[in-house]
């Protein structure tokens, strides 16, 4: 890291290329355990990312570029500006971290904003075994001499990363649903009428469960303690200031891209895990077997296959459901492969995908109206996409199985897919049981 830190000058970051936004790397020749080192920085923003296949892990502070929509957002202005910052580089290691929310037409979080994205200022990356520290540099926005002076700083407050705490449990005072189960019975009834539902077969109904609590959680402890029980999911987090953190141990792949190869999927429909293997492989057969939980996949499917076919020049999905089991349930899921048409960037992609019918529902307009509607709470970044983009690859998973720590709150949330033959309290306790992993480390009970 000495390295990097003596090698900043002007002349070395600015006359090989014409490159304004540049990036320097050094190999790091131990291996960092890297939530440890994110959760002992104290610059900000701080971002953690891990992919689902375990390949890629990144820790990430500060930042050289912010792109914060806070108030209103116009998608073709978005994909613009990205468009013009991705100019500013020849270099297809450099990457914008960020997120959308879930409704980008209605109000979301202070700070995360219905879009936020960064170019982070320092990242520590993980490739298979490889570690690399990276320093990005923005010359589009300062004069070198202020540029170089920041990243300086920001290199020499990094600090070496501390053991974390162990787990421990949180003092439980109060738990609100919003929702609570009366007005969820009262919704999965209306979806599930069979006049509403003729028009709208979907409706993705969710609820937040806010834990109040007495103790200042580390975001980035519980983030570790979450990963470590939850093994077949992306891992991330995005902290923008030292009182909210937002963060997820999402089963769910948005897309990712290898320049036009796209992997997408359709996961929907949930049993719980068995107690052993002969009960978990009836519960899997029993799932596979169900006709609601079968349709509520089925619609997925459907949804992004059509909206891919005018972005590719060829689409797969796989036509049976397989089981993608987690710790303490297991879902329905199908691949979904495209060779995108040439030209087609993220951005597309990102608004064409998202919301999928697996987080919002169908017809998706008619869905997002009516949980806009009725739901009664703000969604902000759950259930949206959060990832990374460079020029040739981003990847982007649905921000379920997701909380957001405040002081003295942790909020927890969970949506179920709601399809005819949905049963109010069967869905209640689907909830319940996507956020028994996360709810087992929290609390003792
Ligand atoms: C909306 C969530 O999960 C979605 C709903 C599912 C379902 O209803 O079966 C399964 C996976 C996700 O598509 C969530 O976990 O919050
Ligand atoms: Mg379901």
């Amino acid at each position: 890291m000495s390295d990097l830190s003596a090698s900043p000058c002007p002349e070395a970051a600015t006359s090989q290329t014409q490159d304004k936004v540049i990036q320097l790397r050094v190999e790091v020749d131990t291996a960092v355990p890297l939530i440890a080192w994110l959760a002992s920085q104290q610059q900000y923003p701080r971002v953690y990312w891990q992919g689902r296949d375990k390949k890629q892990e990144v820790a990430a502070v500060g930042c050289a570029k912010d792109f914060l929509f806070q108030d209103n957002i116009d998608d073709e202005r978005l994909a613009e500006i990205y468009q013009s910052q991705k100019a500013l580089s020849t270099d297809p290691s450099i990457r914008y971290y960020g997120g959308i929310a879930f409704d980008r037409s209605i109000e979301s979080w202070p700070e995360f904003g219905r879009a936020r994205f960064i170019l982070p200022r320092i990242e520590l990356r993980r490739s298979s075994e490889l570690f690399s520290l990276m320093l990005n540099l923005n010359f589009a926005d300062n004069d070198a001499t202020t540029e170089l002076q920041q990243a300086t700083d920001a290199l020499k407050q990094l600090m070496p990363p501390r053991p974390l705490v162990p787990p421990y449990k949180v003092g439980l005072m109060a738990r609100h649903d919003k929702p609570a189960y009366p007005r969820w019975e009262e919704l999965v009834r209306q979806v599930t009428d069979p006049e509403f539902n003729q028009t709208v077969p979907k409706v993705v109904l969710s609820r937040v469960s806010q834990l109040e609590v007495n103790e200042v959680m580390d975001p980035w402890m519980v983030l570790a303690c979450w990963q470590g029980r939850n093994q077949n999911s992306f891992q991330f987090g995005f902290q923008f200031s030292p009182d909210r953190a937002f963060i997820s141990c999402s089963p769910e792949r948005l897309f990712q891209r290898q320049d036009r190869e796209l992997h997408t999927e359709a996961l929907a429909g949930t049993t719980v895990r068995g107690l052993n293997q002969d009960e978990d492989e009836m519960l899997a057969n029993q799932l596979l077997d169900d006709s609601k939980n079968s349709h509520e996949n089925q619609l997925v499917r459907e949804h992004i296959v059509d909206v891919l076919g005018p972005l590719s020049e060829k689409v797969d999905a796989d036509d049976t459901p397989k089981i993608f089991k987690l710790t303490h349930i297991q879902h329905l899921h199908r691949d979904i492969r495209a060779q995108l048409n040439p030209g087609v960037n993220d951005f597309q992609l990102l608004l064409a995908l998202h919301p999928t019918p697996a987080v919002g529902g169908l017809p998706r307009q008619e869905a997002m109206h009516f949980i806009r509607g009725q739901e009664g709470y703000l969604r902000g970044w759950y259930a949206g996409a959060c990832g990374y983009l460079n020029k040739y690859e981003s990847e982007f998973s649905v921000a379920i199985r997701s909380a957001l720590l405040e002081p003295g709150r942790i909020n927890l949330y969970a949506g179920a897919g709601i399809v005819a033959g949905s049963d109010p309290r069967a869905e209640w306790q689907e909830l319940e049981n996507k956020l028994a992993t996360i709810i087992s480390i929290l609390i003792d009970f």
